[in-house]
């Protein structure tokens, strides 16, 4: 049985529609002894992802950004965190978006990006898939300074590492952030071979 035949929405309450939406569905879930349970649940919809990691395979390097981030901060952490360059759909593709977003965030342009997998980052509270890919990059490829866009708050700072000190940051929590963790490890097993 496929699980469409499992669901049936019952009700849609947006509970919050200002920059993204968070809404409540209710459900009936059909459980695997044959019994509809109701339940519901909240769920944030930010649309979809994409981020990258670049990197430069002769000298080890990768390039990652620091920003601000207000929902690390409100949970403990300082709030600057180490990340892939990474942007929100607004329903373009993926590979075009992260083209862009990486020149807007990082001042490298990239022509080949290579997607490496998707993935749910939340998938118990927040829609959103994520795109991952990866692409070379060199010190001719830098096209600006990135940094973001300042009018929407963005003040982005660029960061060059090699991928033994990148990995090591994870060890050390200096790094905590998800796709930023999947993308290293994916590049110590996969890219600098
Ligand atoms: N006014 C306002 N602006 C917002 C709000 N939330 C985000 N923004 C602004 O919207 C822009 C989004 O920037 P992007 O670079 O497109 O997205 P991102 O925040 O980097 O998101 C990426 O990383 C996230 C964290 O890992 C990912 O969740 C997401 O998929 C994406 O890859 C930023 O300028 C940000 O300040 C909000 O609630 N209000
Ligand atoms: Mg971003």
């Amino acid at each position: 049985m496929n699980t469409q035949d499992r669901v049936r929405i019952e009700n849609v309450e947006v509970l919050s529609d200002d920059w993204y939406v968070l809404r409540k569905v209710t459900f009936d879930f059909l459980r695997h002894n044959g019994a509809w349970q109701r339940q519901s649940r909240e769920a944030y919809d930010r649309g979809n992802g994409a981020t990258i990691l670049l990197y430069h395979p002769e000298r080890r390097t990768v390039i990652l950004t620091r920003q601000f981030r207000l929902p690390a901060y409100l949970n403990g952490h300082d709030g600057l965190l180490i990340e892939t360059p990474a942007g929100l759909l607004d329903l373009a593709s993926p590979e075009e978006r992260i083209r862009a977003e990486t020149e807007e965030e990082t001042g490298y342009r990239v022509q080949h990006v290579r997607k490496v997998f998707e993935a749910f980052m939340s998938p118990g509270s927040v829609t959103e898939k994520l795109y991952f890919f990866v692409a070379e990059y060199d010190s001719a490829s830098r096209a600006g300074a990135g940094g973001g866009v300042a009018e929407e708050g963005e003040d982005i700072e660029v960061l060059e590492l090699t991928l033994d000190q990148a990995l090591q940051m994870i060890r050390t929590g200096e790094i905590m952030d998800g796709k930023t963790i999947m993308l290293l490890q994916y590049a110590g097993l996969h890219l600098f071979t």
